[in-house]
């Protein structure tokens, strides 16, 4: 099967023109010992079945993008991997979750624990209304992590996400004084603070510039060295060119109802859903004919 390489170009119909692969990267066709899994997932809201039967993989130091039309339950999705859903008020989840094999829905899973572990960035920039400094030191504090200096941590934290030499001299300062990107970018040092293993990115970038845009996906490059990434995005352009794997979801509208339930319509290397789609309707899609 192919991989991508820096110079891979996939010509697209439609108005996406060219889709440009950026990973350089040759990896096995299905994630070996994947970190994650979904396996019959289902999910309900109240009697709304939004999600039917989605069995994914998730490999380990690859970043995983999760592409589709709006309300195909990405978010959804994305919200049981660290059962976000759990504070959802109706909300109800089927089949199994699981983390290094364990099922996070387990009855004796503490849910917050869970949360450490596979960490999450959202589509708003959300920092606390709290300096800098206390937004990083935050997570830590309240989950007892053992912290031998608190001061090193959060240089740590700011360097991994490309945040510290613009705000070393202002830690003190609140976090709402940063740009959109620079707040995002906070937000992704408040989730490593934490040490987590997975990080979960709800439409990371859909609030900021091009350019804020450009250093978070550069940010997800590097970041995927040390963790596992998995990234829904309405950008088919920001999937490609920093996904390893992507994940394609479509909304089947119920005959007798006409509730549009999601599905996952296909899943492959990004490289191959980009040039060589199986399914028509991933195709239709990508190309910019549908949605
Ligand atoms: N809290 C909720 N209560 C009830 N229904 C919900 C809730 N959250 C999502 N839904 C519904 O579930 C379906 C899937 O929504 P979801 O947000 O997961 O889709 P999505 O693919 O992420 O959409 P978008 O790209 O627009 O964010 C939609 O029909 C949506 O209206």
């Amino acid at each position: 099967m192919a991989s991508a390489t820096s110079s891979d170009t996939f010509p697209q119909m439609g108005s996406l023109g060219e889709v440009h692969v950026s990973a350089e990267r040759r990896l096995p066709d299905a994630p070996v010992n994947p970190v994650m899994e979904t396996r019959d997932l289902n999910v309900f809201y109240g009697d709304f079945h939004a999600v039917h039967d989605v069995n994914l993989a998730y490999g380990r130091h690859e970043i995983t993008a999760m592409i589709g039309p709006s309300g195909c339950g990405k978010s959804t999705v994305l919200r049981c991997l660290n059962r976000m859903n759990d504070l959802v008020a109706g909300a109800h989840v089927e089949g199994e979750v699981l983390y290094h094999g364990q099922d996070i829905y387990q009855k004796n899973v503490d849910p917050i624990a869970v949360r450490t572990q596979i960490g999450m960035v959202f589509q708003k920039p959300n920092p606390f209304p709290k300096s800098i400094y206390d937004n990083i030191a935050y997570g830590p504090r309240v989950t007892g992590m053992k912290v031998d200096n608190m001061d090193d941590l959060v240089e740590e934290a700011l360097r991994g996400a490309a945040l510290w030499d613009e705000v070393k001299d202002k830690l003190k300062q609140s976090a709402y004084g940063l740009s959109g990107g620079q707040q995002q970018r906070l937000c992704i040092a408040r989730t490593i603070a934490t040490k987590p293993d997975v990080i979960l990115m709800d439409e990371p970038c859909s609030a900021l510039d091009p350019i804020a845009t450009a250093r978070v996906e550069d940010l997800m490059l590097e970041l995927r060295n040390e963790y596992t990434i998995i990234v829904v995005t309405h950008n088919m352009q920001q999937a490609a060119r920093v996904s390893d794997r992507t994940a394609f979801f479509t909304a089947r509208p119920d005959e007798t109802t006409g509730n549009r339930t999601g599905l996952l319509v296909e899943y492959d290397l990004t490289s191959t859903i980009f040039s060589n789609p199986n399914d028509k309707r991933t195709e239709d899609y990508i190309s910019g004919r549908f949605g």
